[in-house]
């Protein structure tokens, strides 16, 4: 298997650079992703002009397109926020740890016949510059930021970009499938598109 030299990068521009060197390969390399995302070391004046915040729930603000390849984003969570479990559309996710700490709970797949509630399968809290990695075959999460006092900034990938992913309700294992939108597209803020009662948070 071709293998990048995996340099730690010393900024997030270096990291976008060296994501966009990895996604070239049409074969994605997880632990190579997981950890060099994890290798970069959170600088906040790196990242701040995507990091905008809304009052009532997490929002999704777009850094990087990858080429087509990969959507890169920035996700800001207010205190308390969370979002509902989902699952990532047959997508690769990693989340990586810019400020603060996120709580995040897995879950197997509901069964479609018994209509039952959905248990919790494990939990963990990713501490700042961690990096996380789910796909669908791992099951399905939720992430909350429950701290009262600080807020929480992560990095995601998903691969390939998607727009669409399933939402479920813990009590019924119920599934609705809801758009996704950006608060902001590379600094800039987004404009209003709408309804927004389908989201994810
Ligand atoms: N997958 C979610 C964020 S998270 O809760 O992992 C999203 O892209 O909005
Ligand atoms: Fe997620």
């Amino acid at each position: 298997m071709e293998h990048t030299e995996l340099i730690k990068p010393e900024t997030l521009q270096d990291l976008i650079q060296a994501l966009h060197e990895i996604f070239e390969s049409d074969r994605v390399n997880v632990e190579e992703v997981q950890s060099i995302m994890e290798s970069y070391e959170s600088k906040p004046h790196e990242w701040m002009k995507y990091a905008r915040f809304d009052q009532y729930r997490y929002t999704r603000n777009l850094v990087d397109e990858g080429n087509g390849k990969f959507n890169l984003m920035i996700l800001c969570w207010g205190e308390g926020h969370g979002s509902s479990i989902h699952d990532h559309t047959d997508s690769h996710c990693f989340m990586k740890l810019l400020q603060g700490q996120l709580k995040e709970t897995l879950f197997d797949w509901p069964d479609r016949k018994l209509q039952g509630g959905m248990q919790q399968k494990s939990q963990r809290v990713l501490l700042e510059n961690q990096c996380a990695y789910i796909n669908d075959s791992l099951g399905l999460h939720r992430v909350e930021n429950v701290s009262h006092t600080e807020t929480a900034v992560s990095l995601h990938l998903y691969s390939p970009p998607f727009q669409t992913c399933q939402t479920f309700d813990q009590r019924t294992g119920h599934r609705n499938t809801v758009k996704m939108t950006f608060w902001s597209r590379f600094g800039e803020r987004t404009a209003y598109a709408g309804s927004v009662s389908q989201e994810n948070n």
